[in-house]
């Protein structure tokens, strides 16, 4: 298992049915919360792309204007991705009981934040190209509003000033062919998008996995601003509920509310973040069924059912997988981009079809933020705050090494 040093930031009770060692504690949500916490309906300036981080954080001086829920409903079917939920096929056993989602819904009332996560939702969107195919893009994971149908096999995915310096960066570092290509700012309606890539367009009826890379997926920044400035978040308090109505505390419960550093650390255990260093957010097969059901997906037996489902147990594909993931791990330890940035909440795109293409990409840079010179990292080291180790390439290795084991040796 991991071997780095997970903060507790209130010891409710391990979901996992392993025993883990109980460090301390670095955030306590209990009395030390200042006067004036307040319970926010949905967070606030959590993270540099958090729903109200990019949109909302008046550090940018770019379009802050959050995207209603219906947004993109209301561009042009031709050129937005439409939701859709007649398309979904999936099982979708999350979703259904997500009170977030209903906490975001447009009849929500005013006040309320104007965009949401998909969470396990998926987007099918059919669109148009100016080249007339036609495809179903799916967004398999994030936030939901974040991406708009662009030319030319491309796709805007709502701005975000730390992303853009990241892709702009990616762009002249080794990395460069494994991330979707950048191509600027472009506006739309007034909402600044990053412009790059649709990985998807050159595939036919894709099969696709998300997973999201590292053994953390807050930014040092967001526990130093939770302890700052701490905000009680009432959607995560339901979405924890949902999953699991006896995770909350006595004093979460009556607060009905909880950090978000203690939201996302009580994912990670629950998932296999914490002790793989990566986990699976969502799998869309090209026979149009979706899981994004894998918030409890844990062990390394369950991820390797999941793989193998994924790939419909064809040997050929997991080769093809696993020689980019060993790729991109030796591109990886080389990058002067990858030594000089915090890696959090990153995703490996794995993409196959029918026609026996495969590859991989890693995605979402976000939370991708620049180090303070001489720092440098190794991705492997266990965290300990102020270390700023996220363990991506950790996770990489478990991945690879679970691939491994399921190839005829
Ligand atoms: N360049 C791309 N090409 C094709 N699909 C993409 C691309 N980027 C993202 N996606 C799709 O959108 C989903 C969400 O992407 P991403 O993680 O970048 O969004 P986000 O809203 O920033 O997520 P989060 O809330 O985790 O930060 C991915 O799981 C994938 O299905
Ligand atoms: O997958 P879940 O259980 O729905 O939880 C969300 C997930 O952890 C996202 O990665 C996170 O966005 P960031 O990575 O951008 O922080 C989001 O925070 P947010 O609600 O503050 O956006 C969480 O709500």
């Amino acid at each position: 298992s991991y071997p780095g040093t997970i903060p507790k930031l209130i010891i409710t009770r391990d979901p996992s049915p392993t025993p883990s060692p109980e460090p301390p504690a670095l955030l306590s949500a209990r009395t030390e919360l200042p006067a004036g916490l307040c319970l926010d309906s949905h967070g606030e300036d959590e993270s540099p792309c958090s729903d109200s981080g990019c949109g909302g954080s008046p550090a940018l001086t770019r379009s802050p204007r959050k995207l209603s829920n219906s947004s993109s409903l209301g561009l042009s079917s031709a050129s937005s991705f439409e939701e859709s939920e007649d398309d979904f096929t999936g099982s979708d056993i999350e979703s259904s009981l997500s009170p977030a989602r209903s906490l975001c819904s447009p009849d929500e009332g005013p006040g309320n934040k104007s965009w949401q996560k998909l969470k396990t939702m998926v987007h099918f969107s059919p669109f148009v190209v100016s080249f007339k195919k036609r495809y179903p893009w799916v967004q398999l994971a994030g936030h939901a509003g974040n991406f708009q149908a662009g030319e030319y096999g491309r796709l805007l995915k709502r701005y975000c000033e730390s992303e853009q310096q990241c892709l702009q960066k990616l762009m002249k570092d080794t990395l460069r062919p494994y991330v979707p290509g950048y191509y600027g700012v472009v506006q739309r309606e007034q909402q600044d998008y990053n412009l790059m890539d649709d990985l998807l367009a050159e595939f036919d009826s894709p099969s696709i996995m998300d997973c999201k890379m590292g053994s953390r997926t807050y930014l040092e920044e967001e526990l130093k601003k939770a302890r700052e400035r701490p905000r009680l978040r009432k959607d995560m308090y339901d979405k924890m509920v949902a999953v699991d109505p006896g995770a909350p505390t006595e004093e979460e419960r009556a607060q009905q509310g909880i950090l978000k550093p203690r939201y996302m650390q009580w994912r990670e255990t629950l998932s296999s973040t914490a002790t793989l260093g990566f986990r699976i957010e969502g799998i869309k097969k090209a026979d149009g069924t979706c899981n994004t059901n894998f918030k409890k997906t844990k062990q390394r037996e369950q991820v390797m059912q999941a793989l193998e489902d994924f790939v419909g147990g064809n040997t050929q594909i997991l080769k093809l997988y696993l020689q980019r993931l060993q790729e991109i791990r030796s591109v990886l330890e080389q990058s002067q981009f990858f030594q000089t940035h915090e890696v959090v909440g990153s995703s490996l795109l794995f993409v196959h079809d029918a026609s026996g293409k495969a590859r991989v990409w890693m995605i979402d840079f976000g939370k991708t933020v620049p180090l303070p010179e001489p720092q440098t990292l190794d991705h492997r080291t266990a965290w300990v705050e102020g270390n700023r180790e996220d363990g991506y390439l950790w996770g990489l290795d478990n991945l690879v090494d679970i691939l491994s084991s399921m190839l005829p040796q």
